[in-house]
């Protein structure tokens, strides 16, 4: 019995294209992640090794992102068609093209009730925490409690910059006056009292790191957690400190220029890993440390 090739396709997989409109004051974001499959004459790749008709899953990678901008990204149907369209009409090869996008969605971050012209939080509610330490009985109880969020997903596409850091013979990050900041933030933080009204409490310092996110002219991720920090301070004297950690969620600005095309802070590759991881704890130098508030049980809190 004869051994065939059967179906076959290839493709370029979960392309992190981020594209942001910013002709005006108020930007706009479209946040994707596409992926290519090619179906057509390609057998002499798989039977013999001959890839002349082979066109390379890179250069599907870089149409994706050069697309974003020529033909822009205001619907993904839009998007895949034209992408689609173009393997199959210009590769005489390629006899259909499959493309799959997801799309992530955000929502405008509000700044004393309006709407922020360049800061989102991505959709889907970010994790609530509390971990609580009680200790002893009677006039010995002790109660400890942390409250705080995880996977709150922020970014604004201007307003941070990066610029002035120490280099030695192995730095080749240029300096940049205006880029994408993002970050999933966790954030704890530790009440002096237990006589808290809870709710609103957890809103307000919510509302202060995302309104500090926003408005403050970043310097670095490290600067913009110290001020998320002393703002939740200053507004609440009941609590004694507030951690974070921010995983630097680098947007990297798509080289464009081989295909002629402009990307002024347009097109990004959000790229997932290695990422910086920032964090911080921002503290009353007053009060004494509570090193078993910190102790977690299950590394989820
Ligand atoms: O906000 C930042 N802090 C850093 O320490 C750092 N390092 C880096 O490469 N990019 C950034 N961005």
């Amino acid at each position: 019995m004869a051994i065939v090739l059967g179906a076959n396709r290839y493709g370029k997989a979960e392309n992190r294209v981020v594209r942001i409109y910013r002709d005006t004051e108020r930007h706009e974001i479209r946040d994707i992640n596409v992926s290519s499959a090619l179906r057509g004459d390609f057998a002499d790749a798989y039977l013999t090794g001959d890839q002349s008709k082979i066109l390379p899953t890179d250069t599907q990678k870089q149409t994706a992102y050069s697309f974003s901008k020529e033909k822009g990204l205001t619907s993904i149907e839009t998007y895949a068609l034209d992408l689609g369209a173009h393997f199959v009409d210009s590769v005489e090869y390629v006899k259909s093209a499959r493309i799959e996008v997801e799309e992530f969605e955000w929502q405008r971050v509000l700044v004393n009730g309006e709407e922020h012209d360049h800061t989102w939080v991505r959709k889907g509610q970010e994790t609530r925490t509390a971990a609580i330490t009680v200790t002893g009985s009677g006039d010995d109880r002790t109660n400890i409690v942390v409250g705080g969020f995880k996977d709150l997903i922020i970014l604004k596409s201007t307003g941070s910059e990066f610029t002035g850091f120490y280099e030695d013979e192995y730095t080749l990050l240029e300096p940049t006056t205006d880029r994408v900041m993002a970050t999933s933030l966790v954030a704890q933080w530790r009440f002096t009292t237990t006589n808290v009204d809870w709710e609103p409490t957890y809103l307000g310092i919510k509302k202060i790191i995302i309104e500090t996110f926003a408005t403050l002219h970043s310097l670095a991720l490290q600067q913009t957690l110290y001020e998320m920090g002393k703002a939740v301070l200053e507004a609440y004297d009941f609590i004694a400190e507030i951690r974070f950690s921010a995983p630097n969620k680098h947007h990297f600005v798509y080289n464009l220029q081989p295909f002629g095309v402009e990307n002024n802070n347009e097109v990004f590759n959000a790229d997932d890993r290695p990422y910086g991881l920032i964090e911080a704890t921002v503290i009353r130098d007053e009060l004494s440390a509570a090193p078993e508030a910190w102790e977690s049980y299950t590394g989820l809190v």
